[in-house]
């Protein structure tokens, strides 16, 4: 009875198991085949210099090395530290399958002093896409922009951020010729979902109930208010930047892609100019120069790493790891994130196509993804968002996205893992729930106070750095997202959701129990408990004019470097008001300009001696 009751779960989880195996076998097999992997000239060899090299091929990296190579003139190199995707990361519903595989780098946090209690270890789960698409392949696709406001404090004018948002955006979803605020012609589709379920738009009327308008958050400017999410998508299927680059680039013959290959150090002439990377591929290491620029989009976690490891960081901590320091920057300060909580706060007396009903349905599924680009298998798992200005003022605090489902709907299988959920949270708080049909809105604080940090854990550059968000250290952070769980008591009280017979799950967070349910001090409990990433860390190469609290200056330049930029999450000063993968994209198009425009200016090409940097070293040729 167990197994024909669960047998959906099953289903989908040993097929897909199966066939993700099978994936990783074959393409490990490939990986290993092709040496080097070369998009438009198909070289058996690296060249030894090239105008760009871009490190990373992430959300950021794939869309600049698209734009730079894009005018054809320009030689661009693009070293990814993973390999290439199956056609299994198109499916949007298995994203979650992707965690804790080769294709994420798997990284934990220190353990935290009064966040994640009811997480293993009290260590927070950060997945990062190691793959190329990076983290855009295995992010769960929405595409929220933030709001002015937060573009104002990094000091960018509006009228770019917003022609920045335009560039990178094909919209092919239901504001598509809405070209005040939506771009046609950019390298990344962004449509509307293909799937919800019925709580999508009884969401939507619940939030109307409470005066809060469904609107397009995308234009930056509302105030409070709802939409169905739009998502980085085309015909159902997974858009990453990865297809941006080759979308944009279109058979740039000197684009060069090289996968699997880390990039151990940026090479710094006279601790003024960068003129290269050493590389990691294939147990051998190589030099690769660049004659224009470096420019480095390896993300909020290891772009720090890498400048650090190439002696551009904290100057005590640089020594204490015998590194030569270059410059002294707060390089991996000032990392911040999105917190967020509440899977299956909510219990539902109705069924949605999320739990054990699909059983039926399933080979339709399938059949409806491959041959149609519909149904449930292009689902990213959020149906409706919000932003809300609890605590009043111009700018939105929380954001709440709205799961048909929660951790228990997969029986353990998947979620459980890749969050870290404890034994004892698991077996009192989710299993009990594991059948039922449950949903969730998870709030989302916005604007934290809490800031942490990253730092090396040793000089070996195969290490994971040293991860400490410092979640909930801030105790108005706490205020803030209680306020979020109080909107979300509210919405459950609605018409709209008492129809579906909404409730929220009255079993008491383990660790919480002495708390009165409901009250305050129950909430700030349950939320040191089930503290959980939004998978947004940024910050940690912060953006300003002043090099005592920056990292790069306004035109993404390492701060008395030459010839090196950081574009990636890491240089976001604070975080936007939304999912941070759209902002990545504007940041990563005014980065391509930026760089490209420099060259221009100054209209020079460097003069760099081919230098190899340690006896062991060999040129990749
Ligand atoms: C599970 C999950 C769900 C998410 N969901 C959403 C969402 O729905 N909406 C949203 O807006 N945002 C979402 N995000 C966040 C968003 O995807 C990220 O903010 C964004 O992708 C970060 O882009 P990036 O370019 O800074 O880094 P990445 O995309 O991570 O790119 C960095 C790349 O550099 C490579 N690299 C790193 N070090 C080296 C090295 N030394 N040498 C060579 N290559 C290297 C990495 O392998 C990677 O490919 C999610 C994130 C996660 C993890």
């Amino acid at each position: 009875m167990f197994v024909l009751k669960y047998y959906w779960i099953l289903y989908i989880y040993c097929t897909s198991a199966g066939i993700f195996s099978l994936f990783l076998f074959i393409h490990k097999q490939c990986d290993d085949a092709a040496e080097w992997v070369f998009y438009g000239e198909f070289d058996s060899a690296v060249q030894k210099e090239y105008d760009f090299i871009v490190v990373g091929a992430g959300s950021a990296g794939a869309l600049v090395a698209g734009r730079l190579a894009e005018d054809k003139k320009h030689s661009v190199l693009v070293v990814e530290a993973g390999g290439r995707p199956s056609t299994l990361h198109d499916i949007p519903v298995t994203s979650p399958m992707l965690q804790l595989t080769p294709y994420d780098w798997q990284y934990v946090t220190l353990p935290q002093e009064t966040a994640c209690l009811g997480i293993t270890n009290r260590e927070s789960r950060w997945p990062r896409g190691k793959v190329l698409g990076g983290t855009s392949r295995l992010n769960y696709m929405i595409y929220l922009r933030g709001h002015f406001t937060d573009y104002d404090d990094w000091g960018w004018p509006r009228d770019e951020v917003l022609y920045y948002f335009k560039k990178s955006e094909h919209q092919i979803g239901r504001f598509e010729g809405k070209t005040d605020y939506h771009g046609a012609n950019g390298g990344v589709y962004v449509s509307d979902m293909k799937y919800r379920t019925r709580l999508a738009k009884v969401f939507l009327e619940a939030a109307k109930e409470l005066h809060y308008p469904e609107v397009d958050l995308n234009e930056m400017t509302s105030s409070p208010g709802v939409m169905e999410p739009q998502i980085t998508s085309q015909n159902g299927v997974r858009w990453s930047t990865d297809y941006s680059m080759y979308h944009i680039a279109n058979d740039a013959p000197k684009l060069h892609v090289l996968p699997n290959s880390l990039v151990e150090k940026v090479l710094i002439k006279d601790g003024v100019e960068a003129y290269g990377v050493l590389i990691r591929r294939s147990g051998g290491v190589g030099m690769v120069r660049a004659k224009h620029a470096v420019v480095l989009s390896a993300g909020t976690v290891e772009t720090p790493k890498l400048l650090m490891l190439s002696g551009i960081g904290p100057a005590h901590h640089l020594s204490r790891h015998k590194i030569d320091v270059i410059a002294d920057l707060p390089v991996g300060s000032n990392l911040q994130d999105h917190v967020t909580t509440g899977l299956d706060l909510i219990l539902l007396n109705t069924s949605l196509p999320f739990n054990e009903n699909t059983i039926l349905a399933t080979p339709i599924l399938s059949y409806d993804y491959f041959a149609k680009g519909q149904g449930l298998l292009t689902h990213p798992g959020c149906e409706a968002v919000g932003l809300f200005h609890l605590s009043g003022g111009d700018r939105p605090d929380v954001e709440l996205m709205l799961l048909p489902a929660g951790l228990s709907t997969d029986a353990g299988t998947v979620l459980r893992p890749a969050m870290g959920i404890s034994d004892k949270l698991w077996s009192h708080y989710f299993a009990p729930l594991v059948g039922r049909q449950v949903a969730s809105m998870l709030p989302k604080l916005l604007h934290p106070k809490s800031r942490g940090c990253l730092r090396l854990r040793s000089a070996n550059p195969e290490d994971p750095p040293i991860i400490n968000p410092r979640y909930l250290a801030h105790p108005d952070d706490i205020k803030t997202l209680t306020s979020g769980i109080r909107l979300i008591e509210k919405l459950i009280n609605t018409a709209a959701m008492r129809g579906l017979g909404a409730e929220l799950n009255p079993t008491p967070m383990p660790g919480c129990e002495k708390f009165a349910f409901n009250s305050d001090q129950y909430w700030e409990c349950y939320l040191r408990h089930l503290t959980l990433t939004a998978y947004h860390p940024v910050g940690t190469c912060r953006m300003g004019s002043d090099p005592t609290d920056s990292v790069v200056g306004h035109d993404l330049r390492v701060h008395g470097i030459q010839n090196l930029y950081v574009i990636d999450a890491s240089i976001m000063p604070s975080l936007p008001s939304g999912n941070t993968n759209a902002a990545v994209l504007m940041i990563a198009e005014k980065g391509a300009d930026i760089v490209r425009n420099a060259v221009h200016t100054s209209g020079q090409v460097c003069q760099l001696m081919e230098t190899f940097i340690r006896p062991t070293t060999t040129a990749m040729s």
